[in-house]
């Protein structure tokens, strides 16, 4: 919210904000927040892949044709080994280096667009879209988490909360 000040915004006719993307392409804790989100909450938790000839994975395991892969980005982006002893928290701060520009992650550790050739082609777009809407809820209202609800999530191929999200919005002034 601090760096969303600080950027020039452009304002509605019905009196919303909203910012331009190349204003948002440069604002490090925003991505950072993003990222992280996205980290632990990745839209598509698991995906397959199939086996074309047999072969042996780097854990040791080894696979053949028929079998499938299931790789899970939920559970990637909860692990120790990778993230460290905080890697249950919700912590942008570790995707920002110590001078303060974003760090680079590779995409075979943060694997919420997955990752080699058959990579999510829209990356740069979904982020782009991410950004510019959640600088616009943000600026413009106010949420509030409903006092006992419980988030929690729901086994599907896209990353959906067993009882939605059920929040307080009051418009920011
Ligand atoms: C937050 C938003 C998004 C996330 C987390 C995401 C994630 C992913 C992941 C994990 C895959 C690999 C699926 C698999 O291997 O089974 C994928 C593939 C793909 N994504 Fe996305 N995606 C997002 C948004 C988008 C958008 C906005 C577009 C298009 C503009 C897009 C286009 C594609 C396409 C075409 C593929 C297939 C690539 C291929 O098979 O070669 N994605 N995405």
């Amino acid at each position: 919210m601090h760096e969303l000040n600080f950027i020039h915004h452009n304002t509605t006719p019905k009196g919303m904000v909203i910012f331009d993307p190349e204003e948002l392409e440069n604002l490090v804790y925003f991505k950072a927040a993003l990222l992280e989100t996205l980290r632990l909450f990745p839209s598509l938790p698991f995906s397959f892949s199939s086996v074309k000839e047999p072969d042996l994975l780097p854990s040791g395991s080894i696979v053949t044709p028929g079998m499938k892969i299931i790789t899970s980005a939920y559970a990637m982006g909860r692990m120790q080994k990778l993230w460290g002893k905080d890697c249950m928290e919700f912590k942008p701060e570790r995707w920002i280096s110590e001078k303060g520009t974003l760090l680079h992650v590779p995409s075979y550790k943060f694997v919420a667009f997955s990752t080699g050739p058959r990579s999510c082609v829209g990356k740069s777009i979904a982020l782009t879209q991410m950004k510019m809407l959640a600088a616009a809820m943000l600026y413009n209202f106010r949420f509030e988490l409903v006092e006992g609800h419980v988030v929690e999530p729901i086994l599907s191929i896209v990353l959906h909360m067993k009882n939605g999200l059920m929040m307080r919005v009051g418009k920011r002034t």
